[in-house]
């Protein structure tokens, strides 16, 4: 298991983190979400060592992480670190030499990290001759190179094309099966939300939301409702209380019902209208979960105004 667990950090007043805390478990899939500037990178970086966090820490089997740790761990930094100049293939060894691997092993990852991120025929170009998706591939192949027992990825999808995200896509699900850890970040909530075991949505310091999409899905269960009125009138959904119209498309309405919203309220107001053709709940995408849960909190109500 790899552990964040209370992690704090301040950069002067910007309190940045403030007791973020999630596990994942060998041979599985961790997508960390979060608004730009939530702190996905700073969160990284603390386990890497790169950054040093004011009060927490990130273990791995139980142990925090230590220099010895972290050299098992293959890391893609949002900043990208390679050698301009130096070639693909050299580079890639001097990653895997710089993890521990000898000469000859080494040399064989480098060789089949470049073919299987399908930089093969550029191994003895310099990396600053390609193109900016196929330098992000090199990336990849030397935070892969190691054989990292975990592995930590800052954006690696950013940037590449359709073939070179199946192409990552298929070698992290791989790293899984062989019981690597994968934390990756992602504003790609599709590929998320198509390779991820578990997701965890960081706002406001914390993580507010985590689990499989399946469970937050199931805790926002029951509160999306698509009803399809073909003849009624623009806004028929508007006036029942209890339902937000997310959107609206001819006769085809998203509703949002508040807690305690009969449906069979709506279904009835939307017989008085005309024929009703659909009406089910929908599951809500993790687009519309990461919204809900980035969104600012509604202003806490005083309970004594209630009572009042
Ligand atoms: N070295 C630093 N010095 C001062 N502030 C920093 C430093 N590193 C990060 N920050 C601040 O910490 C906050 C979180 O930044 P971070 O890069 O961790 O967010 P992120 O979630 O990775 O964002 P993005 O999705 O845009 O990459 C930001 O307000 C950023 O300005």
């Amino acid at each position: 298991m790899l552990e964040f667990d209370g992690l704090y950090k301040s950069y002067g007043d910007n309190r940045v983190l403030e007791g973020v805390g999630f596990a994942v478990a060998a041979g599985s899939m961790f997508g960390f979400c979060g608004a730009n500037g939530a702190g996905k990178t700073t969160t990284m970086r603390i386990a890497l060592g790169l950054a040093r966090a004011d009060a927490g820490e990130v273990r791995w089997r139980g142990v925090p992480l230590d220099a010895a740790i972290r050299r098992r761990i293959g890391y893609m930094p949002e900043e990208r670190g390679l050698y301009p100049k130096m070639r693909v293939g050299e580079q890639l060894t001097y990653f895997a030499r710089l993890h521990g691997l000898d000469a000859a092993a080494a040399a064989r990852a480098a060789e089949h990290w470049a073919e299987r991120l399908g930089l093969g025929a550029r191994r003895k170009d310099a990396v600053e001759k390609l193109s900016l998706g196929n330098q992000q591939r090199v990336q990849l192949a030397a935070a892969l190179v190691s054989r990292p027992e975990v592995l930590i990825l800052d954006e690696p999808f950013s940037g590449l094309d359709p073939v070179g995200v199946d192409s990552l896509a298929e070698a992290l699900l791989e790293q899984c099966r062989d019981g690597v850890p994968v934390v990756f970040s992602s504003h790609q909530l599709d590929l998320v939300e198509r390779l991820c075991d578990s997701v965890g949505i960081l706002a406001r310091g914390r993580i507010v939301a985590s689990g499989t999409v399946e469970e937050l899905r199931r805790r926002e269960a029951g509160r999306l409702l698509r009803v399809v009125v073909p003849d009624a009138p623009q806004g028929w959904a508007a006036s029942v209380p209890g339902v937000r119209v997310v959107s609206q498309q001819a006769g085809d309405t998203l509703l949002e019902l508040a807690a305690g919203t009969d449906d069979q309220v709506v279904l009835a107001a939307g017989l008085r209208t005309g024929r009703v053709t659909h009406f089910a709940w929908r599951e809500p995408t993790l687009v519309e979960l990461f919204r809900e849960a980035v969104a600012d909190p509604a202003p806490s109500v005083d309970p004594a105004e209630v009572a009042a």
